[in-house]
């Protein structure tokens, strides 16, 4: 599965902890974050991740752009719900993208926490289903 890894700073420790001790799970997956939330779980994990742009520079926008290419199956965004941020518009459209595309996104760690259940007990085969090619239909 290609999963998406994106956190607000001061959301940042947290994505790094729960990588920490998901390591084993999300080493048997592809992995795809924004630019800082790639770098620092990189940093604390080794694990290979493909980073794009900073979320403000337009990372959540190219991350977006792989979900409506139906090349993303889960994407895991710790927000942070108590700080404006300047590219909002940017976050709210990932996830609308991902309500478009049936794509399974968590917002908190609590959630992601029980998709990331799911996704070892074979919860997501759904998604292997449902994976539209690019379409103009
Ligand atoms: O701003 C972000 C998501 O909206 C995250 O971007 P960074 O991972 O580059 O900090």
């Amino acid at each position: 599965m290609n999963i998406a890894l994106i956190a607000h700073d001061r959301k940042k420790k947290e994505i790094v902890d729960f990588s920490i001790a998901y390591k084993g799970v999300l080493s048997t997956h592809t992995l795809f974050a924004t630019g800082t939330t790639g770098n620092e779980i990189a940093k604390a994990t080794g694990l290979p991740i493909t980073r794009y742009l900073s979320g403000p520079l337009g990372g959540d926008q190219q991350l977006g752009a792989q979900v409506a290419a139906g090349n993303m199956d889960l994407v895991l965004f710790f927000r942070d719900p108590l700080q404006a941020q300047p590219h909002e518009p940017d976050i709210t459209a990932l996830i609308r993208l991902c309500d478009v595309h049936n794509v399974p996104i968590a917002t908190n760690m609590g959630t992601a926490e029980v998709l990331i259940s799911g996704l070892k007990n074979g919860a997501f085969s759904f998604r292997k289903v449902v994976k539209s090619p690019e379409s103009n239909d």
